[in-house]
């Protein structure tokens, strides 16, 4: 079975010696730039990570300019990686009428000296948002596009088409891309789009999905079930989000909005989120988030609902399948407790994590997570980690959104840190005692 994580098609005697050869110049470099690994149909580079997955045939290889120079299956990767100079892109989703309009002008009329791209997708209006050409008056290069239908099907060819063409005509002319998704989309499409699509892998880099959710109503759209085949978006925009805004909260009571918040750190515990009302958040909140960068893995294995001391208290304690291998037996309890519960709210999306104190052995990690990702990569929406791997100084570091995956070693263990292994998964019917057992298999 063709399942390779950090690993190669030809499997030398030495792994590990192997990894250093391919990867030294990330090793050297490890704050360079991420090494993003993306879709390509060649199947002849060497690559650091790797696996395949069936339907269709993808194989990860380096990003366009390394992979330009990485010559046969056994040569090593000799690219410098450049800075990591894209366009950055954020993704406004939430469910109809969360409040993306009122949080993209709130973040169009701010002071933040950004000049901003907006893409704006509504069904069939023409001119929705006076409050959008109002903002421009504050002087950005704001650049309102509209199209009828939803980004995540019918237009997503239209997606590419506006950012290549954005990138084409008025490169330098604004800084950030700002995408306002329809409330019925599915992100998973739209965040493809920025891998899938090498013109716009190559000048745009995602930087992070932002999910508004409205704090009245959003009970009953994740309550909604759909039928067979038919996704709750509302369930899946909380699930690929990288932040979260509860907005709306001065239309409910705090117990309403603490469960709600609960309920959502079921879904998706690696995202941050906040509480606000008419979308009131500082601006780097929501614009420059790197939630995709491979330097910022820590703060999302680790993320913490930023604006509530109330709720950190339990933080560590109160997600379904939270696993610390090192913990405490009163933590079994909580898992146990808050286990039962998500199962009957969340309809099969929740996020698994490990945490657990060790090395893993190349092989047996190469082997759990390749094939894993071979045969779940539909359920798994979004997963982040980060690795310590026998032998290796460095920490290694990865993200994925289903079949797209990237990862490189980070920096260097401290002399005196514990080495750590974090991991959180969120996706479709996922079993945090099999995923845990899995991994745990892995450690030496
Ligand atoms: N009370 C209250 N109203 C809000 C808040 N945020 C937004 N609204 C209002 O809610 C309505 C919908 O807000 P929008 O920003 O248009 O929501 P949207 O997600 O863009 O809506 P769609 O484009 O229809 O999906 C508007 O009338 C807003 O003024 C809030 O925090 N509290």
């Amino acid at each position: 079975m063709a399942t390779t994580f950090l690993s190669f098609t030809a499997r030398p005697q030495n792994p590990f010696a192997k990894i250093r050869t391919t990867v030294l110049p990330v090793l050297f470099k490890p704050r360079a730039r991420n090494l993003s690994y993306k879709t390509m149909p060649s199947s002849t580079h060497s690559e650091f990570i790797a696996f395949k997955v069936p339907r269709p045939y993808r194989r990860f290889t380096a990003s366009a300019s390394a992979a330009a120079t990485t010559a046969s299956e056994d040569s090593d990767l000799l690219t410098k990686i450049p800075p990591d100079n894209r366009i950055p892109a954020t993704i406004i989703t939430g469910f109809l009428g969360s409040g993306k309009t009122t949080l993209l002008n709130h973040i169009l009329t701010a002071e933040h000296g950004k000049r901003i791209a907006v893409i704006e997708n509504e069904y069939g209006e023409v001119d929705i948002d006076g409050s959008l050409v109002a903002a421009k008056t504050t002087g950005a290069e704001d650049i309102v596009l509209l199209n009828n239908g939803c980004l995540c099907c019918t237009v997503r060819g239209d997606l590419v088409r506006m950012i290549s063409e954005l990138v084409s005509k008025k490169k330098g002319k604004f800084d950030h891309i700002v995408i306002e998704t329809t409330g019925l989309a599915n992100p998973a499409p739209i965040i493809q789009t920025f891998y899938a699509e090498d013109a716009i892998f190559n000048e745009v880099k995602l930087d992070g999905v932002v999910t508004l959710v409205d704090a009245k109503h959003a009970g009953f759209h994740l309550d909604e079930v759909k039928p067979k085949g038919v996704v709750n978006e509302a369930v899946e925009q909380i699930a690929y989000a990288d932040r979260i805004i509860v907005n709306k909260t001065d239309l409910v009571v705090e117990p309403q909005v603490a469960s709600l918040v609960e309920r959502i750190k079921n879904i998706n515990r690696m995202a941050h989120m906040k509480r606000t009302e008419f979308g009131k958040v500082d601006l780097d909140y929501v614009l420059g988030i790197g939630g995709f960068d491979l330097e910022r893995i820590e703060s999302a294995v680790d993320a913490k609902e930023d604006d509530a001391a109330h709720d950190r208290h339990d933080h560590d304690h109160d997600h379904g399948h939270h696993h610390h291998h090192h913990e405490h037996d009163h933590e079994h309890e909580h898992h146990h407790d808050h286990h039962s519960h998500d199962h009957t709210h969340d309809p099969g999306v929740s996020s698994v994590s490990i945490v657990c104190e060790g090395n893993l052995d190349l092989d047996k990690a190469n082997m759990w997570l390749g094939t894993l990702l071979m045969e779940r990569s539909e359920d798994i929406y979004r997963m982040k980690g980060l690795l310590s791997v026998r032998g290796m100084n460095e920490r290694f570091v990865f993200q994925g959104v289903h079949d797209i995956f990237q990862g490189s070693p980070d920096r260097m263990w401290g002399p005196d840190e514990p080495r750590v292994n974090k991991i959180v998964f969120i996706g479709k019917n996922l079993n945090g005692e099999e995923l845990e057992k899995g991994f745990k298999a892995c450690l030496l």
